[in-house]
């Protein structure tokens, strides 16, 4: 499970472990050349029979790498030519060394060059580039993206920028295949940068580990690494309330659907019990529908508080299916008083739109908070767009809110009050159905009533639910999602 490294580094987080490799005795030229290394065994492994290959080099040290990729394959006997930006001793340092190095056919980068590539690499520019993609660059990556050649580009598609995951104008090379080096950098995960890199490949180039301990990230790739360790594990000597009796907050009688997938979700994902709580004019059709699932009638948010009286009720959720209003604050107010572990989906969050100052004023502490990016800007008008990025944006909520806030989508980020945030990037496009989010909140619901703290329970459940509907594939409807989990729970406990 301890395989592929999961933290994931900012550009300026590259830049000191560039620096601490170099204080501990590791030249960059020696990085460089493993960079290069790293990149051609990928055009080996992707183009087994050689063919002519355009090594598209750019004026700093992403160049400098491509010029060691264009002199190992030239070695194996491929037909390599560079396209080089600007002057050959305009470039410095490694670059300029590894360009001294290279004996092959080099002419000025334009659209032209690319003509009989079977295979381009794009050695333009690197996670750095902070600015548009101009003159002759712009030209020869837009004829790239229109050309038939497969690209491989080294550490980000050039244009991309490595921190916000998109390219300042949206016009960058689209890969089909990037490899990167150490971590890999926030624009690999975020959309639309993960689109633009294709599958990305992270190469080891001698940095020791041990700049990570330096560096100490806070953002990670969510999957196994992450939370792992503390996912709970069948013990021989629990009982079912060891595994906690979560509670679902159903809707009113026309809408109790939503509920129920959450319950289900909370269940299967090995809460020890779960109700779901009812307003009395609801227990009819709740009742007829659910059978391990108990159902629990109340009415209103003080009848709600009454329930949650009961201290085995360890972690609630609310939201789904429940209306927008003051009835709904209140019963939202009752959750948190309640003092359990909470997720405020859906309902539970439009209903505080214009409204979060009380919100974020009651004790959240203990809540995950599910916005989609609808329900996200009610909460948080305007942060999306004023943020650099998903991750600022999601992590200034989170720190806003007190709690961790869990922003929904293909690279659905979750953020802690403490700073650590999670991308995530399993998640199909055919999650995108009605109802899908409803067994989300369930999943985390589960997950917090077996005591996970938040920002991890929140983490596995996106995780698990990702997997859970890459594992049914195309035609799921929200109600496969819970069944696909006993599955994915036997192959998780072996590897954890
Ligand atoms: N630890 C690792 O991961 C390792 C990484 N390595 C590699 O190094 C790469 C990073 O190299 P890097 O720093 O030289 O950046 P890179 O994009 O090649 O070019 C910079 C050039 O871009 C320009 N320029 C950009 N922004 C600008 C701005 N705002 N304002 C003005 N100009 C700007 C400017 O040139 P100009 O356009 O002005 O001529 C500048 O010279 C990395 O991606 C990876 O491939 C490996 O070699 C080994 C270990
Ligand atoms: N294009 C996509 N790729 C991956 N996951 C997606 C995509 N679109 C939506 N999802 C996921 O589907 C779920 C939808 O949740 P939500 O918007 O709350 O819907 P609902 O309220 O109908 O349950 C979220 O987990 C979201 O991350
Ligand atoms: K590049």
């Amino acid at each position: 499970m301890h395989d592929v490294p999961h933290e994931i580094i900012t550009v300026a987080q590259m830049y000191a472990a560039d620096r601490f490799a170099a204080e501990h005795g590791v030249p960059t030229l020696n990085l460089m050349e493993a960079a290069g290394r790293a990149v051609a065994d990928l055009v080996l492994r992707r183009k087994p029979k050689p063919g002519p290959v355009v090594v598209l080099c750019g004026p700093g040290n992403n160049g400098g790498d491509g010029f060691v990729v264009a002199r190992l394959l030239k070695a194996r006997g491929w037909p390599v030519t560079v396209a080089l930006l600007g002057a050959r001793d305009a470039l410095k340092g490694d670059a300029a060394i590894n360009a001294g190095r290279w004996s092959g056919e080099t002419v000025p980068l334009s659209p032209a060059a690319l003509a009989g590539a079977e295979l381009v690499v794009d050695a333009l520019y690197g996670a750095g580039l902070s600015r548009l993609l101009e003159g002759v660059a712009r030209d020869t990556v837009m004829a790239l993206n229109n050309h038939t050649a497969q690209v491989v580009a080294i550490d980000v598609p050039s244009g991309l920028h490595g921190d916000l995951g998109r390219a300042y104008d949206g016009l960058c090379v689209a890969a089909d295949a990037t490899v990167t080096f150490f971590r890999k950098k926030p624009a690999h995960v975020l959309m639309p940068g993960r689109i633009a890199c294709g599958p990305v490949t992270l190469a080891q180039i001698g940095i020791p580990d041990e700049a990570i301990e330096a560096i100490k990230p806070a953002l990670f790739v969510n999957g196994k690494r992450l939370w792992g360790r503390a996912y709970p594990k069948p013990d021989p000597r629990a009982h079912k309330y060891a595994h906690g009796h979560a509670v679902v907050v159903s809707g009113p009688a026309h809408a109790t659907g939503a509920a129920r997938l959450a319950a289900r979700g909370a269940l299967r994902i090995g809460a020890g019990l779960v109700s779901v709580a009812s307003p009395r004019a609801a227990v009819d059709v709740n009742a007829k529908h659910l059978t391990a699932i108990m159902v629990k009638p109340f009415d209103g948010a003080e009848g709600l508080a009454q329930l949650l009286s009961d201290k085995r009720y360890n972690a609630v959720a609310i939201g789904p299916g429940v209306g927008v209003g003051e009835a709904t604050r209140a019963m939202v107010y009752a959750v948190l008083d309640s003092d359990r572990a909470a997720v405020l989906d859906a309902d539970a969050l439009t209903s505080f739109a214009g409204e979060t100052e009380a919100l974020f004023g009651s004790a959240l502490g203990k809540s995950v908070l599910t916005p989609h990016e609808g329900e996200f800007e009610r909460l948080f008008p305007g942060l999306l767009k004023s943020s650099s990025s998903r991750i600022d944006a999601v992590r200034t909520a989170a720190a806003q809110a007190g709690c961790v806030v869990l922003l929904k989508g293909p690279d659905t980020t979750v953020a802690a009050p403490d700073g650590r945030v999670s991308i995530n990037t399993n998640a199909p496009p055919y999650l995108g159905t009605a109802g899908s989010g409803d067994v989300l909140a369930g999943f985390i619901l589960g997950l917090l009533a077996q005591h996970m703290e938040p920002f991890l329970a929140a983490s596995a459940a996106v995780w698990m639910h990702g997997l859970a509907a890459t594992q049914f594939g195309p035609g799921l409807i929200a109600e496969d999602l819970p069944e696909q989990v006993p599955a994915i729970l036997r192959r998780l406990y072996e590897e954890i």
